[in-house]
């Protein structure tokens, strides 16, 4: 099976012909410069900052030009397969969209969970909507069309709240629950601290609660009533901390399959995969909650090998096709983008969402060609060394 993804190159040489250059950059470093100059600054701040001097964040990025990989010659890389199956769908390529808690703000409108939405009907990749959006759950996976997508749980400490969220996900046509570990409270941002600027405050980022029959009956209002009270029990709700104690209360919530985020060590994924987890995420939030750790793609081999048959999505500072490729090699099912995808939607919404995610598919596949990798599964095999 070949696939379309390469031809996006061509596309914008060909259109250059014509005098027709591209609309968006295809690079990170001059979507982020491009970004910095569009995006109102707390908005900027809150998607690119991450807690402390943000040495996890950087080395997330920085540590895949450790990693390596050997091309191999004389390999019909003709066509090429970046197909996978996930949570019971075939998916046209191993992306997903990492879920953003402020991708409603980040398009102009206030709607950009929307906007993330149609990126992915137009490119088949997944969305993971998060618990934080501007538009309720089920009025984002109505513009998903035929991809699917994933419904990102922050687990309020309600019971019923949370019972309730993971109903209206599974209701609605979400695949898969991911379940956010490491966020029961915020990280040390600095950025935002200087600012005091915490979007979900002032009322962003939460209809999802908003909407919510359990929610709305706590508040014994209308939040647009009283926004401040609504935010106020928000926040005395939010973060429930999660122990091995209650994954077998997540499990009675739903027929899902049941995705973990946040996992890194090698004996967390074990034990979550004995005790039936579906799948593990590994994750450090793109270094927005810990500083000081080891980036997230130098602890996913030890992750992959403990999981075993379970499927380990990965994500935190893949910024291009050939970090999707290489943290393939290191044995990732399917790889998240983050904030790639956040500027696009500053720069241009849903249009230039897909661009950013054919760009880096296209950048991947490419990889593969010249490699000498036809399909996953020789990327997987070849693996990656460390330089
Ligand atoms: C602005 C922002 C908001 C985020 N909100 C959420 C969220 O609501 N839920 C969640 O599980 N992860 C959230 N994350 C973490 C992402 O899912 C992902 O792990 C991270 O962006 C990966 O790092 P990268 O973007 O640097 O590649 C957020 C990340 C950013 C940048
Ligand atoms: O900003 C984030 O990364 C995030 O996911 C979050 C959500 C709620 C509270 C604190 C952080």
């Amino acid at each position: 099976m070949n696939n379309h993804f390469g031809d996006y190159q061509n596309a914008i040489y060909l259109a250059g012909l014509g005098g027709v250059l591209p609309k968006y950059p295809v690079d990170f470093a001059t979507l982020k410069a491009r970004a910095e100059a569009a995006m109102p600054p707390a908005i900027l701040h809150y998607v690119q900052g991450g807690c402390g001097d943000e040495y996890t964040q950087d080395r997330n990025a920085l540590a895949f030009h450790d990693w390596g990989m050997v091309p191999r010659m004389l390999v019909d890389t003709s066509q090429r397969d970046l197909s996978i199956e996930l949570f019971g769908s075939k998916l046209p390529s191993p992306l997903f969209m990492s879920p953003i808690g402020v991708t409603g703000l980040c398009t102009q409108d206030g709607h950009g969970d929307l906007a993330a939405a149609r990126a992915s009907a137009q490119t088949g990749v997944p969305l993971t909507v998060s618990t934080l959006t501007n538009d309720p759950l089920e009025d984002i996976i109505a513009a998903t069309g035929d991809t699917p997508a994933y419904f990102q749980l922050y687990t309020p400490k309600n019971h019923e709240l949370a019972a309730s969220l993971v109903r209206r996900a599974e209701n609605a046509g979400y695949k898969a629950i991911v379940v956010t570990l490491d966020t029961w409270v915020t990280g040390w941002r600095p950025r935002d601290l200087n600012n005091a600027n915490f979007p979900q405050l002032r009322g962003h980022v939460l209809q999802n609660y908003f909407t919510d029959p359990v929610f709305r009956e706590l508040l014994g209002a209308d939040p647009a009533s009283d926004l401040r009270a609504a935010v106020l029990l928000w926040v005395s709700l939010f973060g429930k901390v999660l122990t091995w104690n209650d994954l077998d209360w997540l499990r009675s919530l739903t027929r899902l399959p049941i995705v973990l985020k946040g996992i890194c060590h090698p004996d967390d994924a074990r034990r979550a995969v004995d005790a039936g987890i579906d799948a593990i995420y590994c994750s450090n939030h793109g270094g927005r909650q810990a500083n000081g750790g080891i980036a997230a793609i130098d602890l996913l081999p030890a992750v992959v090998d403990a999981a075993g048959a379970t499927p380990v999505l990965f994500d935190s500072g893949v910024r291009s096709g050939s970090d999707v490729v290489k943290a393939l090699a290191l044995g990732a099912t399917a790889v998240g983008i983050g904030r790639p995808y956040a500027y696009g939607l500053a720069l241009g919404g849903a249009e230039a969402a897909a661009h950013v995610l054919r760009s880096i598919l296209a950048e991947a596949d490419l990889m593969m060609a010249v490699n000498g990798y036809p399909t996953i599964a020789d990327v997987r095999s070849a693996g990656a060394s460390r330089r």
